[in-house]
């Protein structure tokens, strides 16, 4: 078990500042080498489930616990240090560097040691070969892009990897790469792979396929 989510609740300040419950007592235990998609309608608070489970908000109500300790506990930003690493759609890759500035600006934040070596190796594991890692990574496609996020989040290596919507700027084939790496950290490396998504083929290539429904992991 690395990470549980217990009967969590989270609310938003709605009309008269009212709260607005988004989550209402979720709960899931996610698995080490176990590639997880999460599904739901637009607005069903599957965002809002990842930025908790990432250590980027706390739950109004109820516990999630890293290998059994509360989050609270280690701290949110020791956690997303340590143990866990999120990418977003949008990539937020600093755009001003290189893939392996990248990669290795993520590793110094994480008191990762390795350097160009280790970055450029988790580069080539995704895809993404020495000459293409040199460029500036607005010179490389969205594919690659996500492809450089990826690496950045494992060259840290953490054990959890949350990922919101990964493939959905992406064509089949390139989505298709994204979801065999996924499912190569999963199974070979026991990474525990958490993805948000809307794409009922991504769930297809997943090891369960959980929806969010009323605000509950079904
Ligand atoms: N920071 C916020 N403040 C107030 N309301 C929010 C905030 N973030 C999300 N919400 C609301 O919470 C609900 C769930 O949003 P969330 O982004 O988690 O859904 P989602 O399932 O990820 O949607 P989508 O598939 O469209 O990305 C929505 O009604 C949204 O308007």
């Amino acid at each position: 078990m690395v990470l549980e989510i217990d009967t969590v609740s989270h609310s938003y300040p709605g009309r008269r500042n009212k709260p607005r419950w988004v989550l209402k007592k979720a709960s899931h235990t996610f698995e080490a080498g176990t590639f997880t998609s999460i599904l739901g309608p637009s607005g069903s608070g599957k965002t809002t489930l990842l930025s908790l489970a990432s250590g980027l908000d706390t739950p109004s109500e109820g516990t999630i616990r890293y290998r059994g300790e509360d989050l609270r506990g280690i701290g949110l930003s020791r956690y997303r240090r340590r143990h866990a690493a999120t990418v977003f759609q949008s990539y937020n890759l600093l755009t001003y560097m290189t893939a392996i500035q990248n990669v290795r600006t993520a590793m110094d934040i994480t008191g990762i040691r390795g350097g160009r070596k280790h970055a450029l190796e988790w580069l080539e594991r995704v895809g993404i070969p020495a000459d293409e890692a040199r460029r500036n990574v607005l010179q490389l496609s969205g594919g690659q892009q996500q492809r450089v996020a990826i690496a950045r989040a494992l060259a840290c290596d953490v054990d959890i990897l949350l990922a919101d919507e990964p493939t959905g700027n992406l064509d089949t084939e390139t989505a298709d790469q994204i979801i065999d790496i996924f499912r190569e950290l999963a199974h070979e490396r026991g990474t525990c792979v958490i993805v948000v998504t809307h794409s009922h083929h991504l769930a297809r290539r997943s090891d369960r396929a959980l929806t969010l429904s009323k605000g509950r992991i079904v």
